[in-house]
Order: C-alpha cells, then sequence, then structure tokens
C-alpha cells in the first residue's frame, strides 16, 4: 500500500518536472545537452532508506535525481533556528534532544533535502568528558588549555556511549523521524580538530600546529591519533544508533602541503575510516581548499569525496580515482541572483556526471547571512533538473 502510494507520489512527481521516458529511456527534456546517467527504473522505487537519491549517489548506482544537502543547513540562515536556539549555548544545545531533533529537522522541513545532517559540533565528543572547550559566537571554538605537552594529550579522550546518551537518543529519535530520509552523522578530522587544540581557537594559518608537527613529530602523532579515536568513538555512537553515512570533516587539511599531509594527517584519517568500514554505511571526507590533496584525501578510504569551488567538478573527480562526489557551489554566488545561480548549478550537474554518483552540496558551509529562498530555490532546481527519464 506505502509502497504503491510512494510509486504514484514518484511518478507523479517526474510528470510535474516535465520528463517522460525517451525512446531511449535516457533523457529528459529540459536537462542540459549531456544526458543524466543511466536510465534509473522506475520499477526500483526507492521504497525503502537504502534506495533514497542520497545512499544510492553514495554508492555510485543510479538513482531518480542528484541528491542534494548543505553543509549548516541547520544554523543562523534559519530563523526558526534562531528561534529556538534564544537563550541557550551552541554546546548546550547540542545536549538537549529536543533541541537536536528540531533543528536538524529544519531544514529538511523546510527545503525537502535529500539528507539531514546531524546538528552537534566537531567538538561536542571533547566537551562530553569534561574537556575545557566552549564555541564562542561568531569566533567558533576556544580552548581553555592548548595542547603543548604529552600531559595535554592525556586530557583528550574519547567518549564512551554512557558519556552521550543525549547523542543515541537524539540519533534515534531522528532515525524515527525521518524515515526515507537519511541521517548523516560526522566527525572532525584528527588535523581539523588538532587545529583548534593547538592554537587554542580558530587560525588562519594554523602556525602552532605546523610548527608542532615538524619540531616535535613524537608529540604531534600522539595527538593525532588520540583524535582519531576520539573521531572513531563519535561516529560509532551515531552510526550504532542508526545514523545511514558518516562525513570525516578535515576542514581546514587544505592549509597544508601534499607532503606535509602525507605525512602527518593521512595515517590518522584512515585510522578513522578503516574502523568505520566495520559499518556498512558510505564514508564522505571534505576539506576546504583541498584541490592540492583531493587525491590523498581520497586515498586515505572515503567512499565518497566533497570538492570546494576552486577545482572543477570533472577534474576533482579524476583527482579522486573516479569515485562517488560530492560538491560544489561556490557559497559566495548565493548572493549574486538566480541567473548566475542557475547557469552555475547546472554546469555543475553536467561536470558532476564524470562521477558514478554526485551528490550536490555547496562548496562550504552556508553562511549565517544566506537567504533561504534562495536556497529552497536550489534544492528545487537540482532536483527536477536532474531528475532521470523512467526507463
Ligand atoms: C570547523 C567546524 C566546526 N564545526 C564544524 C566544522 C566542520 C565543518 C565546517 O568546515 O564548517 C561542523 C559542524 N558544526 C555544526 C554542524 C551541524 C550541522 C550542519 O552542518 O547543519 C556541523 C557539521 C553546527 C554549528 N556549529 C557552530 C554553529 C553556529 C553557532 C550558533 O548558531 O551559535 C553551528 C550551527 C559553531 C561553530 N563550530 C565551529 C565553527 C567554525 C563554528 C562557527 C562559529 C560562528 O561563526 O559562530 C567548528
Amino acid at each position: 500500500m506505502l509502497r504503491s502510494l510512494r510509486l504514484i507520489t514518484l511518478r507523479r512527481l517526474f510528470r510535474r518536472a516535465g520528463k517522460e521516458a525517451q525512446p531511449d529511456g535516457n533523457r529528459n527534456q529540459s536537462g542540459p545537452e549531456k544526458p543524466f546517467g543511466p536510465a534509473w527504473d522506475h520499477r526500483e522505487v526507492p521504497s525503502t532508506l537504502a534506495r533514497s537519491p542520497f545512499l544510492l549517489a553514495a554508492r555510485g548506482e543510479p538513482g531518480p535525481h542528484t541528491p542534494v544537502w548543505f553543509m549548516r543547513q541547520a544554523g543562523r540562515s534559519l530563523p526558526e533556528y534562531r528561534a529556538v536556539r534564544e537563550g541557550t549555548t551552541m554546546l548546550e544545545s547540542c545536549m538537549r534532544p529536543d533541541l537536536v531533533v528540531e533543528i536538524t529537522l529544519q531544514p529538511v522541513r523546510r527545503y525537502g533535502v535529500d539528507a539531514a545532517i546531524f546538528y552537534s559540533d566537531i567538538v561536542t565528543p571533547l566537551k562530553a568528558t569534561g574537556f575545557g572547550v566552549e564555541i564562542k559566537p561568531g569566533v567558533g571554538p576556544v580552548v581553555a588549555d592548548p595542547i603543548r605537552d604529552l600531559a595535554g594529550v592525556d586530557a583528550v579522550r574519547p567518549v564512551t556511549p554512557a558519556d552521550v546518551p543525549y547523542i543515541t537518543e537524539s540519533v534515534q529519535e531522528l532515525v524515527t523521524r525521518l524515515g526515507e530520509t537519511p541521517l548523516i552523522g560526522f566527525a572532525g578530522a584528527p588535523f581539523t580538530v588538532a587545529s583548534y587544540l593547538v592554537e587554542g581557537g580558530p587560525s588562519k594559518d594554523h602556525a602552532k600546529t605546523k610548527a608542532l608537527m615538524h619540531s616535535d613529530p613524537k608529540l604531534w602523532h600522539a595527538l593525532a591519533d588520540r583524535l582519531a579515536d576520539v573521531a572513531i568513538a563519535y561516529l560509532t555512537v551515531q552510526v550504532e544508533a542508526g545514523a545511514s553515512a558518516i562525513q570525516l570533516f578535515d576542514s581546514w587539511a587544505g592549509g597544508l602541503s601534499p607532503r606535509d599531509y602525507e605525512r602527518f594527517v593521512q595515517p590518522h584519517s584512515a585510522k578513522v575510516f578503516e574502523a568505520l568500514s566495520a559499518y556498512d554505511v558510505p564514508k564522505i571526507h571534505f576539506g576546504v581548499n583541498t584541490g592540492e590533496l583531493l587525491g590523498l584525501m581520497s586515498a586515505a578510504g572515503a567512499d565518497v569525496v566533497g570538492a570546494d569551488w576552486r577545482v572543477p567538478l570533472d577534474e576533482a573527480v579524476r583527482r579522486i580515482g573516479g569515485k562517488p562526489v560530492q560538491g560544489n557551489l561556490d557559497p559566495a554566488l548565493l548572493h549574486a541572483g538566480w541567473e548566475v545561480l542557475e547557469a552555475e548549478i547546472d554546469r555543475i550537474l553536467v561536470e558532476g556526471q564524470a562521477a558514478p554518483g554526485h551528490i550536490f552540496n555547496l562548496g562550504h558551509g552556508v553562511p549565517p547571512d544566506a537567504d533561504p529562498e534562495v536556497l529552497n530555490r536550489i534544492v528545487k532546481h537540482v532536483q527536477t533538473k536532474s531528475a532521470r527519464a523512467a526507463a
């Protein structure tokens, strides 16, 4: 019954988008020059979570349309977020399942994105073990005692499920509420989290962190190895509670040379991916300004690699070895007007066809001043423009 209802809904969606099967079953009329991959067999309706557009693309399989979600889709750009967050600090809000569930669902409700991302932060698991970290509004994570020695490393420890009952509870509730929309769990990668812990807060050049790597490699590797364990523990809690995919954010790795990345960072991120391979969930890896690192980040063990706007998406696909790709609209263009945006989106959709699966996203997070109406229009455009003809 449910299955046939979904079939009808999907057929209606196809029709609304003006998509009819072509003789070769391989093309919709309104798309750009190149076809959007192989025809999608409508008899294989994604009636389960496993066949949702996001999970199909992440596994490199064809689906009904190119899935779309946004990094930082939950957050200050949404008035409903600002309303529920009033009077609560960021890290407090992460410990309240009622708020976590509501905030995670807000962009799904508003935009109909193809995936939800768990509302939390990369420093939540540190805070949960009593580590001295706060999130300063408009600034980011700030650490009371920056790490300088092995005693500092010992203050960092992975969470156990008993430390974070609110994470398990929030994920379980979300998975129930989201139904066929996948929930992405996430963690900060060892380098990006280490940068906050060594610098004491946000940094543009990561100078202290880089100096530490080279001057005291033993201490660096001890810290990065511990942070790999932190990420593994945090991701494991989310996956055990029902998250369908994970994303490891190495947002600031783009500040490193490939040589330093390979020596000081890749083994630790690889440890995280290796541990998570025990679960049947796609693993996404993302960083900003990582054009020169895409191959190495892919080789760390990701199933899907995210790219920012600095590398054309088809070139990114080549660099990551032909894996599924995520990206890569420049968030700055959210303010450039619809005509510009539409052309960019269409170009990205075409370039994304170089990959066995493409997940549409921004090249970095939604800025706080983004217009939700613009994001809504992007979602609808990606989903209709990329809709594949039924076979
Ligand atoms: C580097 C990093 C952090 N946190 C995160 C990263 C990696 C992703 C990236 O590169 O953006 C990850 C993160 N942080 C947040 C999410 C939630 C889900 C989502 O993407 O919608 C995710 C996935 C919520 C958040 N994390 C934060 C906010 C804003 C806090 C608020 O609303 O008060 C949100 C919604 C705080 C935070 N936390 C951090 C920063 C830089 C900031 C912004 C500080 C500011 O500008 O105020 C550290």
